[in-house]
């Protein structure tokens, strides 16, 4: 056995664990699949474990991927919605046996394969089909994802359930609830998300009404009747058709209380006129019609009409025969209303599990027509059991050359033949008996059968009106009643019957169309019907693989815990379960064609992965040995691989799974490569063309602009060529932007002072004018700006050096560079207004001596520094006189006739403009001031001459010439 892969996926559900242990520690009672029982040839075995298993309320066991379940007649704590997602995606015997295993089990090979599949749940009456059926289909709803939309879908196929139960079910000796027809679903799986679960579809096989039993202690009406009604408003039923229904059903009650009494001739006539009125009333047909009907047969002979009376029996039989027809019909019109709101409307492709939930064997104290029936519809799917399990088994193991020794079973075909072979079998037999001409019976039914199948190893008849049929299987099929058979089989509607068609009940009349009642076709027989339903349902189950739940009744008496071995005994014999666990165990749980089975599990061997280029066997053997498969978990056929027990296809399963994940990293891991390279790829592809884009757009603009300059430039030029003209489309641009631009520049280089006048920028032709204006403008802001920033002192201080600007101006060489040098007043005294230090030339050879210069409103003194308050060297003046020159020389001249003056005053004075401008005011003798070219003749005391001889030179100097003037050299001011 493999042992290295030995994982269990459905476990991750943590909240779950505890569940699952509990339930597997209690399933360790007996043994939970047969195929693992030693005495697997033990029928005693084979009970015991059952029984085991039973008293521990354990009711399912498996045979390999068979169901077994015994009925319980108890509610159960196994079916909650904990135990459905317990059991979800799990492998098939890592938890105990349950139906909801088999289902999840059928679903996800539904989903691997891709295929349809079907479950069959076989067994007796009350065996617990049905309950089985409503299992899966519930699990189904809740283990698939939902919408709005298939909610819808399931609440009505959910609720489609009870209705189907209140009109199809009875109350019979072996199943307070048993199904008298037989439900065929189809739950159909979108394939593309695999797991929605969509519609699913009722065939209808047969109904059998019969029984009476009215009071069953078990079913409480007065719910059941909400749930019904409920329920019939969710498949789309309103109140009219509801009122419809339940009126068809209130007139079968009503009609099967008409009573005929007989007149003399032992005619039928009604026993009271009551509940036909009734019935009228509910169905809506004149109650003349109906009373004609039940008693009289419409005979029509060529143009005549003959009314032949009925005898009671006759009438009764024609009663019941109406009662059946009207109740059959409606449930057939039931069963189509609700087909019609489960059609699924999507045409996509979708997998499909078939659900085959058929009336169960029944054996009563007297069997009719209807056991003939339904255990004729179990011997066939039995015989489909017997066809795709063990008979095509062995047939498959031949076909493949697999060592196998033949197991011995019993195939129920001969049976099967015996009932429905054409011209041979009971069904034709009972058909040429109905339509031959003359008095058919009961009887002479039986006589037939003698006659034709006397010989039968199957057959057997004995002289109490009933027949034997026996099959070693199926021992239901045995012990038949012939009575009734011919009239049941039959089941003509006496035409005039219906002509209910007319009824006003809408039901009704879509049940029993006027063109029926036409029609002279004979119709076919009940046998025969029911003969190709069943044809077509073997059709269609054959097309799917199969699953099977077998139900084993526990007791007759719907009695809980209780274990008849009798009874399952019996059940386990005819079921062939025994046959089938020693098909399963001398047989292999897998098989798959070599190509499938390497294409699925190739991954898992290096050798096969990816590709496996030589013959499909050899690589999966390669395979299997790598996968340490022992010899005897598989053998290998001519085009198959057969694998012994389905927990060595588990393991693989599971190491398949994880290996799919890590593939699924691998390949996501490439692909996410292979999208980022493509990603890349495409970036620098986006990258390239933005930049190419980009470069045309910058070329583009580069390209504009070029041209626009060269548009500017040449109209410059044109402009600048035209700048003298008047102003045309050519210039005016130009001529604009010199103007601003000269504007511009003006403004940054203004001249700042009102003295200067030299900055001013030159102006262009067209602005000379505008120029010189704001030239003048100019200076008028500055000098009112200048005029509103003077001081008083200042102000005194400019009127002196307007004076000065009289006396001097072009006059005196170094004039202007006095400009600017401010006066100043700091120099006066209490007795002084303006004194300046100055140097005296003394007459006696020139010597310069230091003095102070004095000036009052009266006077002008020289005095020395140390004797500073003495009034020395008054001056009386008359005249001052300067050279023209840049020197600093000044002559005082003053009156020669005053006897207390020495003669005229030569000084040097640095500050000679202010001093004589000062002196000028001072003295008001602003006229008398001269500036002298060459040589300046001053008088000394005594009316003695001297001269003071002025030039320029290099160095300023002060001498006495040789020629005894008083040399005077200065900077020449005009050469600087
Ligand atoms: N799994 C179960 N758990 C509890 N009770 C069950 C179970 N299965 C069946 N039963 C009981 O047995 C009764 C009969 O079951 P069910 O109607 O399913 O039988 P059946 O095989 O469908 O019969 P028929 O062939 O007559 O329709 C149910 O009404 C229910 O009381």
């Amino acid at each position: 056995m493999v042992s290295f892969f030995n994982f269990q996926k459905g476990k991750k559900k943590l909240g779950l664990l505890d569940l699952e242990g509990a339930l597997t520690a209690r399933d360790r009672v007996g043994i939970q699949d047969f195929v693992l029982l030693d005495a697997h040839n033990s029928e005693t075995a084979f009970l015991d474990n059952l029984k085991k298993r039973f008293s521990e309320d354990l009711i399912y066991t498996y045979i390999g991927t068979l169901l077994i379940s015994v009925n319980p007649y108890k509610e159960l704590d196994m079916y909650s919605k904990k135990h459905m997602d317990l059991y979800m995606g799990v492998n098939f015997y890592e938890l105990p046996p349950h139906i909801y295993a088999l289902a999840d089990n059928a679903y996800h090979t539904m989903l691997t394969e891709a295929n349809n599949h079907f479950i069959l749940i076989s067994g007796e009456s009350g065996a617990g089909k049905t309950e089985a059926s409503k299992k899966i289909l519930q699990y189904y709803a809740v283990s698939c994802p939902s919408s709005a939309l298939l909610d819808t879908v399931r609440d009505r196929m959910l609720m489609s359930n009870p209705v189907l139960e209140a009109f199809g079910n009875a109350k019979t000796l072996k199943n307070d609830n048993s199904s008298r027809f037989g439900k065929y679903m189809d739950i159909q799986f979108d394939s593309q998300v695999g797991s929605l679960f969509l519609c699913h579809k009722f065939l209808m096989v047969s109904i059998f009404l019969q029984g009476e039993c009215s009071s069953v202690i078990s079913i409480n009406d007065k719910n059941d009747w909400k749930t019904v009604r409920n329920a019939l408003s969710v498949v789309h039923f309103d109140d009219t058709d509801m009122e419809h229904l339940f009126g068809v059903i209130a007139s079968v009650l009503h009609l099967g209380n008409v009573q005929f009494d007989g007149d003399t001739k032992g005619y039928a006539v009604l026993n009271s006129n009551a509940e036909l009125r009734w019935v009228s009333k509910l169905t809506g047909v004149h109650v003349q019609i109906l009373h004609e009907s039940l008693t009289y047969k419409r005979i029509e002979a060529r143009t005549d009409e003959v009314l032949c009376p009925f005898t009671v029996d006759h009438a009764i039989y024609v009663r019941d025969a109406l009662a059946k027809a009207i109740y059959g019909r409606t449930f057939t019109w039931l069963v189509n209303r609700i087909n019609e709101s489960l059609e699924n409307q999507d045409a996509s492709r979708k997998t499909v599990i078939g659900l085959l939930d058929i009336y169960g064997f029944e054996v009563f104290y007297v069997n009719s027509f209807e056991q003939f029936c339904i255990n004729y519809c179990n011997e066939k799917l039995q015989q489909l059991f017997i066809q795709l399990t063990l008979k095509a088994e062995q047939e498959e193991y031949e076909a493949e050359g697999i060592e196998w020794e033949p197991v011995q079973f019993f195939n129920n075909k001969i049976i099967c033949d015996l009932v429905e072979e054409k011209h041979r079998g009971i069904i034709s037999v009972l058909d040429e008996e109905c339509v031959r001409p003359g008095d058919a019976t009961d009887l002479t039914f039986l006589e037939k059968l003698e006659e034709k199948m006397g010989n039968h190893p199957h057959f057997v008849t004995r002289r109490v009106r009933s027949l034997s049929l026996m099959s070693k299987a199926l021992s239901p099929l045995s012990s038949l009643c012939s009575t009734g058979f011919i009239d049941k089989n039959n089941d003509l509607l006496y035409r005039h019957i219906k002509e209910v068609s007319g009824s006003k009940n809408s039901i009704i009349r879509q049940c029993f169309l006027s063109d029926e009642v036409d029609s002279r076709r004979r119709p076919e027989t009940v046998a025969t019907q029911f003969k190709n339903s069943l044809l077509g349902l073997t059709e269609i189950l054959m097309a799917k693989e199969a699953w099977y739940v077998r139900c084993l009744k526990s007791n007759d008496n719907k009695q809980s815990g209780k274990f008849d071995d009798v009874l399952v005994r019996h059940q386990v014999k005819y079921l062939g379960l025994m046959e089938h666990l020693r098909v399963r165990r001398a047989g292999f749980a897998y098989r798959r064609r070599y190509e499938e089975f390497l294409k699925r599990y190739k991954p898992l061997c290096p050798a096969t992965w990816p590709h496996w280029r030589g013959v499909p066997s050899e690589g999966v053997e390669k395979l299997v040995k790598h996968l340490g498969y022992q010899p005897d978990e598989y053998k290998m056929g001519r085009t198959k691989i057969f694998i012994r027990y389905a927990r060595t296809l588990f393991a693989t399963e599971d190491a398949y799974e994880i290996c799919k994940h890590e593939l699924a990293t691998r390949i996501q891991a490439k692909y996410k490569g292979y999208r980022a390279k493509g990603e890349f790829k495409k970036q620098k592809e986006a990258a390239t063309k933005i930049e190419t884009c980009w470069r045309g757009v910058q070329a583009r603009k580069e390209r504009e602009k070029r041209a626009w300059a060269v548009k500017v430039i040449k109209k410059f030029i044109k402009g600048y060529m035209t700048r003298g003209q008047a102003k045309t489309t050519d210039n005016s641009e130009y001529l604009a932007f010199v103007r601003q631009s000269y504007l511009n520049r003006l403004r940054d280089n203004l001249p700042k002072t009102v003295l200067d006048k030299t900055t001013w920028l030159t102006p262009p032709p067209v602005m000379t004018e505008t120029s010189a204006m704001l030239r003048q403008i100019h200076m008028r802001l500055m000098v009112r700006k200048y005029v509103r920033g003077i001081t008083p002192q200042k102000k005194a201080q400019m009127q002196l050096k307007i004076i000065t600007s009289a006396i001097f101006k072009g006059k005196k060489d170094s004039y202007p560079q006095s400009v600017a040098v401010p006066f100043v007043d700091t120099r006066i005294s209490q007795y002084i207004t303006y004194s300046v230090p100055v140097v005296k030339y003394d007459r006696n050879g020139f010597k310069p001596r230091p003095r102070q210069l004095i000036l009052t409103q009266s006077a002008v003194y020289l005095i020395e520094e140390a004797k500073i308050k003495q009034r020395v060297d008054y001056v009386s003046l008359t005249g001052v006189s300067v050279s023209n020159l840049g020197d600093t020389i000044m002559i005082l001249h003053v009156a020669n006739d005053d006897p207390k003056q020495k003669g005229d005053v030569v000084l040097q004075c640095d500050h000679l403009f202010e001093a004589v401008t000062k002196l000028s005011v001072l003295t008001k003798k602003q006229d008398a001031i001269k500036a002298v070219q060459g040589s300046i003749k001053f008088q000394f005391h005594g009316g003695k001459e001297g001269f003071v001889d002025f030039s320029t030179g290099q160095e300023p100097m002060v001498y006495k010439g040789k020629n005894g003037h008083l040399t005077v050299v200065s900077k020449d001011f005009r050469v600087i």
